[in-house]
Order: C-alpha cells, then sequence, then structure tokens
C-alpha cells in the first residue's frame, strides 16, 4: 500500500488536510479509529453548543418579566437529544463525512494506526507507506485523575453526557474548565441539581480571575454549587447514585458524575518514538511549520497548542501548504483566541495579566463592566461581563470579552493582538452606538 501522505485521525485537521492534499493529487490514505471528523462535530463543539443554545433560551425567557411581560418556560431535554441526533450526529454516524472525505480521493482505512517506522504506519495488520510523509492529528481523550474507586463506576466523560437522552436529576461536575463550565450551566438550566468540585482555587484557571469570579458567581445565583479548592479523595457508586468524598467538605451525592478534568494524547500508543520523538512527552513539539521530525507533521489536540477546533484547522492549513512546497506563514501563537460558551460568554485572546507580567512585560491593564455600557444598561437582564485590556510598551498583547455575545466582541480584539495594532489607534476608532463593543471603547480609554 504506497501512498503520499498517511493522516493518522481525521479529526477537524486530519480531515482537512487528507481531502485538500488528496484534491492536490497526491496519493493520501486516512487512518480514522473511530468517526470520520473527530470529536469536535460528534461529542465536543457542536452538539455541546446545541444543548447551550437550548440552554440560553430558557435563560433568556426566564428574563422576560421585568422587561416584556409574563413567562413560563417548560424545559425539555429530548428536544435537545433529538436535534444532536438528529441534526448534528447522525445517530453518531459517519457516513456521509466519510463519503466527503473518499469523494476527494483519500482512501480511508478504518482502525487504530500506529507508526512502525519513519513513513510507515500499520493498521489492522496492514503496512501503509508514506513516501512523502506522515500526518499525526489524533488529538486528545479525557483524562481520568486516579481517584480512589473511580474507576470502577460508571462515569461519564464528554461522550456520555452529549449522549444523554435525559437530563440528570443531579450531577457532580469533576472539574470547572471548560468542558464542565458549559455543560454544568446548559445542564442546570434544564433543571438538573449541579454540583462543581474543582482542584483548583477558581473556575476556568487559566483565565482572568475577574472571569473566573463572574462565572462563579452567576453559577451561584443560577443554583449551581460551586466548590473550587475540592480534591476528590474517593469515589463510590451504589447501582444508583455516585457518591464523591473529598478532603475539604462534605461528600456530594448526585445521579451521575461527569469527569471533565483536561485531556491528554498517549504518545507511546502512536509509535512516535519511531522518529526519535520522547513518547513521554504530553505533546509533539512542531517547528512553526508543523513538522516534528523528518517526513512527520504534527496538528491539532497533539501539538499542545490549545485543544480547539480553529487551532487545529490552523495548523492543518500550514501543514497542507508546507507538504505541497507551497510558501506559508508559519505558525505564530501569540493571539490564539477561545471562548468559553458559558452564560455570559467568556472569550479572551493573548496573555493574560499574570501571564503578561510573567514574561516580564511593563504590563498596564483596564477593566470596565458590561452592565455600565449604554448597551448592557439596556440589556437590563443577563448583562453581567467586563472587557479587560492587557498592554504592553503601547500594544495590546492579551484581552478578554466576558459578556453576553463575549465571543463575537472577541473578535475585534483578536484582530488587534494579531495584527499589533497600536493602543492609540486603536482609540483614535470609532465605536458604533449602542454596542456592546462599545465597551472595549471605554476600556481604551480606562487605559
Ligand atoms: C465537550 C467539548 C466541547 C468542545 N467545544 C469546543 C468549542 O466550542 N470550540 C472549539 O474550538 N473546540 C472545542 N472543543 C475542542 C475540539 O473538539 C478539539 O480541539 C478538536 O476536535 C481537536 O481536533 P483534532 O484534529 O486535534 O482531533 P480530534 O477531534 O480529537 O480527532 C482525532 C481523531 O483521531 C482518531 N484517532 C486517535 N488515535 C488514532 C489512531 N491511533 N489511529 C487512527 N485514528 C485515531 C480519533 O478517533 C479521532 O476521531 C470541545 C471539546 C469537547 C470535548
Ligand atoms: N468552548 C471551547 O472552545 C471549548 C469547550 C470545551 C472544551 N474545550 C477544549 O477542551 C479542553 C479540555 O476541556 P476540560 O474542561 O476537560 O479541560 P480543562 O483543562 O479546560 O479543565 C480541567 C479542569 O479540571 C480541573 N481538575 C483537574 N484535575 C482535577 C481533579 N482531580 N479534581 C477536580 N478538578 C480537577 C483543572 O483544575 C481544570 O480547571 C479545554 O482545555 C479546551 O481547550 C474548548
Amino acid at each position: 500500500m504506497e501512498f503520499d501522505v498517511v493522516v493518522l485521525g481525521t479529526g477537524p485537521g486530519g480531515e482537512d488536510a487528507a481531502g485538500r492534499l488528496a484534491e492536490a493529487d497526491l496519493r493520501v490514505a486516512a487512518v480514522e479509529a473511530n468517526l470520520v471528523g473527530g470529536e469536535c462535530p460528534y461529542w465536543g463543539c457542536i452538539p455541546s453548543k446545541m444543548m447551550i443554545r437550548a440552554a440560553d433560551l430558557l435563560a433568556e425567557g426566564r428574563r422576560i418579566p421585568g422587561i416584556a411581560g409574563g413567562s413560563s418556560v417548560s424545559p425539555d431535554w429530548s428536544q435537545v437529544a433529538g436535534r444532536i441526533r438528529g441534526e448534528a450526529t447522525d445517530d453518531w454516524n459517519d457516513e456521509v463525512a466519510a463519503k466527503r472525505l473518499t469523494g476527494k480521493g483519500v482512501q480511508l482505512f478504518r482502525g487504530r494506526g500506529k507508526i512502525t517506522a519513519p513513513g510507515e504506519v500499520t493498521v489492522n495488520g496492514q503496512v501503509l507507506r508514506a513516501s512523502r510523509g506522515i500526518v499525526v492529528a489524533t488529538g486528545s481523550e479525557p483524562v481520568v485523575p486516579p481517584i480512589e474507586g473511580l474507576r470502577d463506576t460508571p462515569y461519564w466523560t464528554n461522550h456520555r453526557a452529549i449522549e444523554a437522552e435525559q437530563a440528570p436529576e443531579s450531577l457532580i461536575v469533576l472539574g470547572g474548565g471548560a468542558i464542565g463550565a458549559e455543560l454544568a450551566q446548559a445542564f442546570s438550566r434544564f433543571g438538573t441539581a449541579v454540583t462543581v468540585l474543582e482542584g483548583a482555587d477558581r473556575l476556568l484557571p487559566p483565565e482572568e480571575p475577574e472571569a473566573s469570579e463572574l462565572v462563579r458567581k452567576v453559577f451561584e445565583v443560577e443554583g449551581i454549587t460551586v466548590r473550587t479548592g475540592a480534591r476528590a479523595r474517593r469515589v463510590g457508586h451504589d447501582g444508583s447514585a455516585f457518591t464523591v468524598e473529598t478532603d475539604d467538605g462534605p461528600a456530594v451525592r448526585a445521579q451521575r458524575l461527569l469527569v471533565s478534568t483536561g485531556r491528554r494524547s498517549d504518545l507511546a500508543a502512536l509509535g512516535v518514538g519511531a522518529f526519535g520523538l520522547d513518547e513521554s512527552a504530553r505533546a509533539i513539539r512542531t517547528d512553526g511549520r508543523m513538522r516534528a521530525a523528518e517526513g512527520l507533521w504534527a496538528l491539532g489536540d497533539i501539538t499542545g497548542k490549545g485543544a480547539f477546533t480553529h487551532m487545529s484547522m490552523y495548523q492543518a492549513n500550514i501543514v497542507v501548504h508546507d507538504i505541497l512546497g507551497e510558501p506559508v506563514q508559519e505558525a505564530e501563537y501569540h493571539a490564539v483566541p477561545r471562548v468559553t460558551f458559558t452564560d455570559p460568554e467568556i472569550g479572551s485572546v493573548g496573555l493574560s495579566e499574570a501571564q503578561a507580567r510573567q514574561e516580564g512585560l511593563q504590563v498596564r491593564t483596564a477593566l470596565t463592566r458590561i452592565a455600565d455600557s449604554t448597551r448592557g444598561w439596556i440589556h437590563k437582564a443577563g448583562n453581567e461581563g467586563f472587557v479587560k485590556l492587557v498592554t504592553a510598551e503601547g500594544v495590546l498583547v492579551g484581552a478578554t470579552s466576558a459578556g453576553p455575545v463575549g465571543g463575537e466582541v472577541l473578535s475585534m480584539l483578536t484582530l488587534a493582538v494579531h495584527a499589533r495594532i497600536p493602543v492609540r489607534r486603536l482609540s483614535e476608532m470609532i465605536y458604533a452606538y449602542p454596542t456592546f463593543h462599545r465597551a472595549v471603547e471605554a476600556t481604551l480609554k480606562e487605559l
């Protein structure tokens, strides 16, 4: 089986790279252990955002009193589950995605592939040779912490949570990062009694502390129990409910337990040692063209540059151009945007204040609240949020946009950080009235 390129894993970036390389007349094999499309369309971004859209509608309906009349909403999870099954995942069937890929000329191999030598991948005993190289795009899987008893219980990871046919009566969310925070709020708004146990001293630890505080406050107002600095010691399941014992407080009991404590990639299982790479590393290191070794490229979660679909697609574009010998701007990571789709949304880009200080930059920051903006005041309910800017030497190096449509307001801040637009020039811009993004202008004035 002779190919120019073998792509291992067909998540967003792997699928894109394989398809485009085949369309450029290369002989391409793609190896997929599960579903073509990867985590994002079946158990990640898309179905979770369907849940969140539904949950946000409920929340918005509950905000009607005092502004537009009366309201009474009746949550029905079966409509969410139905949309996820029918519209998003085709009942977790990738036939259409596989056809799309093979229609571009890619030869698809089902199974778990392993690199068995440079330029060689073995899948189900079949050896695929790649004359130009191998692209590793195998993503990540949930970390399951070594907590006593946990592995013997029917805990959920994101897969089972996304596949849920019913919103559970009660749910413990272990890990208050992006997955934990988004799903905690979505289930809670459908009536699930949610307790979040976060090991760090705040939710969403990589974000600005003001963002963590905001999400905590909103969660608590909505009835979610948040315990930070919570270290789970033992987990048990008695056939109907979970009990989580912690070092810091009372045990928690709930019908379901979601483990959302981060992601990992198993480099040893991939056989990257065949290229001389350290298989005990957490991620595959690459250069600016996503090359990890001669004849080996990596992209997506496995590169450790941010577990986001947009990162996987960004890196895939570089891989495609590099393999085709075309000029391409090398990967830059100073303006990586990320949006946690809680309500309020937490959008951020570049460095947090703490990161900027750690880098020894001469940092200046400012923050203004959405509720104090005209649009925030008009909005009245659901108007929590803020814009925080982090500057160094007259240039924006990081920003957070938290609030209603915080992820959309983020776009102009991403552009500013990406293009290193001077703060002075930003403050000379005209900001449409009355928009949420006018909070950026107010924050610039604070600076
Ligand atoms: C609940 C949840 C919500 C998310 N929401 C967002 C969001 O809103 N926005 C966002 O940008 N990101 C989001 N993400 C993250 C996003 O899904 C991932 O960053 C993205 O899917 C990673 O893409 P990838 O190309 O690295 O690989 P993945 O999507 O992880 O796919 C890798 C593929 O490789 C396959 N594979 C693994 N090992 C092998 C092997 N040895 N042989 C063959 N195949 C193999 C797997 O089966 C899988 O199909 C979310 C993730 C989760 C879990
Ligand atoms: N909207 C988005 O873009 C989006 C949404 C979901 C996921 N994602 C991506 O997927 C990645 C993985 O998500 P995640 O939420 O699993 O990971 P995460 O790294 O974002 O958060 C994991 C959280 O679990 C906590 N934790 C770790 N061990 C713990 C323990 N034993 N007990 C209690 N808490 C513990 C960590 O302190 C951390 O806050 C994210 O980092 C993100 O890159 C993105």
